[in-house]
């Protein structure tokens, strides 16, 4: 058979359905010719069926209905009806940069247990999958699903969300527009400026230790250096800054493990969206259970107190007077209640979660390839100065305050290229969204009609399209040296000369219309706290002889965990005044 296939090497044993037939059917003569034992037939048998599946589950990529567009070539695999499921549970990763890398068009198929799931990496069809209409290409039965298993809100509410799914989506906005993303990021900038002076509290008293230094497994070393784990402190000091601008101080105040609880209950993501029971014999499955009902415990305070807040009852004095409470969630709590959502089917974990999962680890990652990186804290450091500032303190006698810091998110994010770029790199390196879709009805998309190779894809009802973003992140056709930290892949320097930090086509926060709502908010938090950290700290590795070591990455939603903690040693920096 002539290949029709312009883009798909074959194996070099495979050389045509007619010689695959033919080899099968020669296989199944050789099992009938032979009188075997009943165990060398069912083995025999089997292995014919195993050699089979392998060459004829692969589907070449053909002219469909001789219009313009093409299928999409299946990759082979071994086990009927199973097809890549294994491959796929055991190394995710591994099969799907196979699959790129062997798919000249950045288009690829897979069998998971019965379902064809279209694997897309190359930027242009990524676009066309994100512009096609959610009557064809529909997120939310998958978002429903997602909000039902892994957060846990009750099936019955499913009538209740759909009614007000659109007014519900368009409150996101307010992470995105002003006033409401000004206000957010003012609490949080603020609440940075006054806890990175005070991030290491040099003692040896656990009782006198900050909540984020405990959580970090702190050892005091001197007046002047505490040793530290990088990871756990940089994710709660973001956290303790950002949760409180949007859900008020007294959240953290009345449940300080909060931030732990959707920790635990994002490492059991799976878990929870398998539907394992609570009572599953399994450790991590109960703890990510347990979590995710302890974060509910406090959200539903918090919805109770707002209720109360808002009817004019009494509310729990330890709340307080409520009222730093974000406009953003306020909005929610009054579509909650007006559409007549009892407390327990209001889902604002999803959105807790949302805010502390991702940035909290990318200001890790971000941190730890500058240390990494030699010269590059001294050049951040001089670029980041007139918009984080650290100023001398006020002293009575012989009793001062700690040095005062002032950032300007603006200034970081506009007038800072390098330190921005690091922002994105980081993310390059570290983060792996997937975004799934289900084709409701058959559709075309299509490659970038400049390129000499362009080409569009016929996707068919009933089957997934998954974007995992990172196959494009770290591709070596579109990223030189693709696994190196290199932020300067990112400047662009424009015709007036000036450089700013451009994304190109880098996607960490998904794309089409559930993209990340809260990317400004987060480049902004994200860049406030790293500039902050660096010119108030000093940081070297605890182990000295190791030096800096960039941990593998373990998957997770989006932004990966690190598979090893960071040791450090922090000290403060000595300020002119000082010296
Ligand atoms: C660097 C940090 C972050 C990364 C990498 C990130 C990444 C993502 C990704 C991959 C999605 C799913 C997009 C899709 O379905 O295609 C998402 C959704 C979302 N994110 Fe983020 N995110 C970050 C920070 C934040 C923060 C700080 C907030 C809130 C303040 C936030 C709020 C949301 C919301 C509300 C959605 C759901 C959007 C929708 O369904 O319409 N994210 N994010």
């Amino acid at each position: 058979m002539a290949m029709e296939d312009d883009f798909y090497a074959p194996l070099s044993n495979v050389t045509s359905e007619a010689q695959d037939s033919a080899l099968i059917s020669n296989l199944w003569k050789l099992i009938l010719s032979e009188p075997l034992s009943i165990g060398a037939t069912v083995l025999l048998a089997l292995l014919l069926i195993i050699f089979a599946t392998r060459l004829l589950s692969e589907r070449p990529s053909k002219k469909y209905n001789d219009r313009d567009a093409r299928t999409v070539w299946m990759m082979p695999y071994w086990v009927p009806i199973i097809g890549h499921a294994f491959q796929f549970i055991y190394d995710p990763v591994k099969l799907m940069r196979e699959g790129r890398d062997r798919s000249a068009h950045g288009i690829f198929a897979v069998n998971l247990g019965t379902t064809t799931h279209n694997i897309v990496s190359d930027p242009a069809l990524v676009k066309s999958v994100m512009q096609q209409k959610e009557s064809a290409v529909q997120f939310q039965p998958i978002a429903w699903a997602t909000v039902q298993r892994f957060f846990g809100v009750p099936k019955r509410s499913k009538a209740k969300y759909s009614l007000i799914w659109d007014e519900f989506n368009s409150s996101l906005g307010y992470l995105m527009k002003e006033p409401h993303l000004s206000n957010l990021l003012r609490s949080t900038i603020r609440n940075l400026e006054e806890n990175i002076p005070k991030m290491i509290s040099f003692t040896d008293s656990d009782i006198d230790l900050q909540p984020w230094e405990r959580w970090a497994a702190a050892s005091w070393i001197s007046d002047s250096e505490t040793e530290i784990n990088l990871m756990i402190l940089m994710r709660d000091m973001l956290g303790t800054a950002s949760v409180p601008a949007l859900f008020g101080r007294a959240l953290l105040d009345k449940y300080p493990n909060i931030l732990h609880d959707i920790y635990d209950m994002d490492a059991g993501m799976m878990y929870l969206l398998m539907g394992l029971p609570p009572w599953t014999p399994w450790p991590p499955v109960i703890k990510a259970h347990r979590a995710r009902q302890r974060a509910w415990e406090g959200l539903d305070a918090l919805q109770v107190a707002l209720d109360a807040m808002v009817d004019g009852k009494y509310v729990d004095p330890t709340w307080g007077d409520l009222d730093d409470v974000s406009e953003f969630i306020r909005k929610r709590h009054t579509l909650y209640k007006e559409n007549g959502f009892g407390i327990t089917e209001r889902g604002d974990i999803s959105l807790l979660w949302a805010v502390v999962v991702n940035a909290n680890l990318v200001v890790y990652w971000q941190l730890l390839h500058i240390l990494a990186n030699p010269g590059l804290v001294e050049r951040l450091r001089a670029e980041v100065a007139p918009y984080a500032q650290v100023s001398k303190p006020a002293s009575i006698g012989n009793f001062s305050e700690a040095p005062k810091l002032t950032i300007s998110h603006e200034g970081l994010s506009t007038k800072c290229p390098l330190l921005k770029a690091t922002y994105f790199e980081a993310m390059r390196l570290s983060s792996q969204p997937w975004s799934i879709r289900q084709i409701a009805r058959d559709v075309v998309i299509s490659g970038d009609k400049r390129a000499t190779d362009s080409a569009s894809f016929a996707l068919h009802k009933g089957e997934y399209i998954t974007v995992p973003h990172d196959l494009h992140m770290k591709d070596p056709k579109y990223f030189k040296d693709p696994e190196k930290f290199i932020p300067e892949r990112f400047l662009v320097e424009k015709e007036d000369g000036t450089v700013s930090a451009e994304i190109g086509t880098v996607r960490p926060y998904g794309g089409g219309p559930s993209m990340c709502k809260g990317r400004i908010f987060a480049e902004r938090e994200c860049l406030s706290l790293v500039a902050g950290i660096l010119v108030f700290w000093d940081i070297e590795p605890a182990n000295k002889k190791a030096g800096w070591v960039i941990p593998k990455q373990k998957k997770t939603s989006a932004v990966s965990l690190p598979v090893h903690e960071t040791r450090v040693r922090i000290k403060r920096r000595k300020f002119d005044w000082e010296s």
